[in-house]
């Protein structure tokens, strides 16, 4: 028997005044998954993260978090149910450690909010799923240092990290291979997966096609606000469809065409 979803977008409209960002989009994330929400510039993908989060409210359409609507829920409630989105800025508190970076965002979790955190009576216990969580995202090492000096690729990490101590049902990432170089992307891609494995059910935002075909279970790919492509099993197939190549080429961007690029890079290593 198929597992129930833990996420289910429902047939999602947002509109911004006269423009319509998402148009009835609907689709399903399975416990353990990670899926890939793929799309060229201006989709919807990243307005898609914020009507699922709250930060933007969706104008029609529900979503629901192991079978549990949100609507109408500000964000704070969402992180409580269970969602932790890690941002394309990374903006950790400069003045405190990697890992204390990384412990309050776990006060927090239980908390209801950041001064609350601070005061939290166990630290230790906080302190510990902090050095859990930066072993797991790989940046142990790093964790006496401040954040001021770490490279982009730490602190990417890093707030992942800060993620991940809200211990959350599904982690929504968006775009975390931005700005990094080829290298550092596989890396952090590789990572990605890791944290897939050891349990977390994720849905990944990211240009970077071939790291996506690569990682990724599934794929639902938006183009100017609706969903194309049909559900197939195998992500790299995806590409092949007309609608993702047209979608992609149509734009004629040098970021859209090295978007490809990538994507085919990827299908020759996989
Ligand atoms: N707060 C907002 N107010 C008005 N329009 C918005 C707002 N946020 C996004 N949009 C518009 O909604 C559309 C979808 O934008 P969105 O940022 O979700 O796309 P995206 O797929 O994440 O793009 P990118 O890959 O470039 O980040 C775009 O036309 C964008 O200009």
């Amino acid at each position: 028997m198929k597992a129930a979803p833990l996420l289910q977008v429902d047939q999602v409209t947002v509109r911004f005044g006269g423009l319509t960002a998402i148009d009835k989009v609907s689709f399903d994330v399975l416990p353990g998954e990670l899926l890939g929400l793929i799309g060229p510039n201006g989709a919807g993908k990243t307005t898609m993260l914020r009507a699922i989060t709250g930060v933007v409210r969706a104008t029609e359409g529900d979503v629901r978090l192991a079978g549990e609507s949100l609507k109408g829920l500000p964000i704070h409630q969402r992180i409580r149910k269970g969602l932790a989105l890690s941002q394309q800025l990374v903006k950790p508190l400069r003045d405190i450690s990697v890992l204390d970076n990384v412990a309050l965002a776990a006060g927090a979790a239980r908390t209801a909010s950041p001064l609350q955190a601070l005061m939290h009576v166990s630290q230790e216990e906080e302190a510990r799923i902090g050095r859990e969580m930066l072993a797991l995202v790989g940046i142990a090492a790093h964790a006496a240092q401040k954040p001021g000096i770490q490279p982009l690729g730490v602190l990417k990490r890093l707030e992942m990290a800060r993620a991940l101590a809200l211990r959350p049902k599904l982690l929504l990432l968006d775009e975390p291979l931005a700005g990094l170089n080829s290298k550092e992307a596989h890396a952090l891609a590789e990572t990605i997966a890791d944290i897939n494995r050891q349990g977390t059910t994720i849905v990944l935002i990211e240009h970077n096609l071939g790291e996506v075909m690569r990682i990724c279970q599934r794929l639902v790919v938006l183009d100017n606000g609706r969903r194309i492509a049909k559900d197939v099993s195998d992500p790299r197939q995806v590409m092949n469809d007309p609608a993702v190549r047209a979608a992609y080429l149509g734009g004629d961007t040098l970021a859209e065409s090295q978007a490809m690029q990538h994507a085919e890079q990827g299908v020759r290593h996989a």
